[in-house]
């Protein structure tokens, strides 16, 4: 893995040579709910010792009923069931016939699926795991050795998706943070605190924070284990290893595709955000916390507060966003395009099944949430069409021919040699791209090759099922022919194969070959 501290443009398409021309596509905005998704954990082991009672029902997957404890304080405030619905509800409590079981897999299914095709697709998507301490959001996330969470899931098949598109070329980059008691910790660096800034968009960065491009699933998760060493954590009362911070990792995915149809090249490029929320429930000072964790509380509580007044503000006035106070708190600074912005996100409302009024706290807040309408677009832009950049090759052919005759006249011989060496390392960046997207149309002919002798195989087998007689004495030999030569006259490999040859000349032989001879 190569670790990035400024952004690089993927070859071949080098940053100064992309001609001028490179614009933005416009592009259409769609609303798009928050998705949540509730999952209810099953009884821990501490947890089994006080023969606990299980509030919380999920019906149809859908509706969810949390019912308080008769013998509790609770009973008096609460006298009626809460019911909820919500896109999915996740029953990881326990097997049984009435409630599908929720693994880990199915978590994957329900939410990361649809991440990756938004990923794959160019938009931005986020999902983050809010809940109290203990309710299952590292789980759920991160997972065990035995039972993989969501983002090791997710990680493995963006790649396999990727390395399936024959006509892409890609770049993953990921950074890791957390955000401790207001301050933002690079976990891929040597863990110091770094500040929060707007680009001109508007859309907030951190400054200086490490970015490793990778190769593989397997090294985003040799990173995230680098990361969660330095990942603050302690025992509380109610989780022996307690994440005391909320962690963003953020997986970008640059994809640079060639599109015969148009003549262009398009780059797409999208965030994939996943993060791990610090535990929400209340703090009160007669819990008995040493004074590092309540000032932690207090910390958490503040970026989580924040993070709900947003919400409710967004859900109560969705069409009055410009007095949204984001920067109020770090997390909400940071999530600003996740919430309300240009971001498919899904919350994933993680929920203990024995505490009623931290449940009932995080299904309000899940349900706030539920109504808040994203603005989301592709993430698009068109990097140049074949003909302009053809155009400007002729162009800087010409400047290299007058650059070669100038030198041979000229008696500051040192600056033209420089001019040349330039000129000429500009054209062979061209003719890298040419190459490369030679490479990618002879790639999807070569996949329409292999599909459409597929196809013919398919033809033919049903075609002989079809006349093939329930006796073999039956044949009717001259219709069976026949059908078997008009079978053939369907076959297309042969115009593909001309095509592919065409092309591969005409690419080649008018732009390269003839370039490279010119330039010589
Ligand atoms: N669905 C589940 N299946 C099995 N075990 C689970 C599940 N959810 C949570 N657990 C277990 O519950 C315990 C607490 O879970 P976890 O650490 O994920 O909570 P958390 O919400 O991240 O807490 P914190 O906010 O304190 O970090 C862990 O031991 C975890 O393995």
């Amino acid at each position: 893995m190569l670790k990035v501290n400024k952004r690089r443009a993927l070859s071949p398409v080098k940053a100064n040579t992309v001609p001028k021309q490179a614009s933005k596509i416009s592009q259409v905005q769609e609303d798009q709910s928050i998705k949540v998704v509730v999952r209810v954990r099953p009884l821990l082991e501490r947890e089994l010792e006080g023969s606990p009672k299980c509030l919380v029902e999920v019906d149809k997957e859908q509706l969810i009923t949390l019912t308080p404890d008769q013998s509790s304080a609770q009973a008096r405030k609460y006298r009626d069931a809460q019911n909820f619905k919500f896109s999915k509800c996740l029953w990881s409590y326990d097997r049984r016939a009435s409630t599908p079981f929720a693994d880990q897999d199915t978590v994957f299914t329900e939410v990361g699926l649809d991440m990756l095709d938004n990923t794959i697709n160019g938009f931005n998507s986020c999902v983050m795991a809010y809940g109290q301490t203990g309710s299952g959001k590292t789980f759920t996330m991160m997972g065990s050795k035995n039972e993989r969470g969501l983002i090791p899931l997710v990680c493995e098949s963006l790649f396999t998706k990727l390395k399936q598109q024959i006509d892409t070329k890609f770049e993953v980059k990921v950074s890791f943070i957390e955000i401790y008691q207001e301050n933002v910790v690079d976990l891929l660096g040597t863990g110091e605190k770094l500040r929060v800034r707007e680009n001109s968009n508007r859309v907030p960065f951190v400054e200086n924070l490490s970015e490793y491009t990778v190769g593989s699933s397997q090294e985003i998760m040799e990173l995230l284990a680098k990361g969660f060493d330095k990942r603050t954590t302690a025992e509380t009362h109610l989780n022996k290893q307690s994440s005391r911070s909320h962690s963003i990792l953020t997986v970008t995915v640059v994809q640079e595709q060639f599109d015969p149809d148009t003549n262009s090249f398009v780059k797409l490029k999208s965030n994939l955000k996943l993060v791990d929320l610090a535990g929400s429930e209340k703090f009160v000072a007669s819990d008995g916390l040493e004074k590092i964790r309540q000032q932690e509380g207090s910390k958490i509580n503040k970026s989580l507060v924040t993070l709900g007044r947003i919400l409710t503000l967004l859900a109560e006035s969705p069409k009055q966003r410009t007095v949204i106070p984001y920067r109020e708190s770090i997390l909400t600074w940071l999530l600003k395009d996740s919430i309300g912005g240009n971001s498919k996100t899904t919350m994933i409302a993680c929920i203990s099944p024995t505490d009623f009024d931290e449940t009932l706290s995080t299904l309000r807040f899940a349900t706030i949430t539920s109504k808040i309408e994203n603005k989301v677009k592709v993430n698009k832009e068109l990097q140049f069409d074949m003909d302009q950049m053809v155009g400007q090759f002729e162009l800087e052919k010409k400047k290299l021919l007058q650059c070669i005759t100038d030198l041979k006249e000229s008696s500051t011989e040192k600056d033209e040699v420089k001019k040349l060496e330039n000129y000429v390392n500009w054209q062979n960046n061209y003719i890298d791209t040419l190459a490369f997207t030679n490479k990618v149309t002879l790639k999807k002919l070569d996949a329409n090759l292999k599909a459409s002798q597929e196809r013919n195989r398919l033809l033919m087998s049903s075609l002989i099922s079809a006349v093939k007689p329930a006796e073999p004495e039956d044949y009717e030999f001259d219709e069976f022919e026949e059908i078997i030569k008009q079978a053939q006259y369907l076959d297309i490999e042969t115009p593909l194969e001309n095509l592919k040859n065409d092309l591969h000349s005409d690419l080649v032989k008018k732009y390269t070959l003839e370039l490279v001879e010119n330039a010589i």
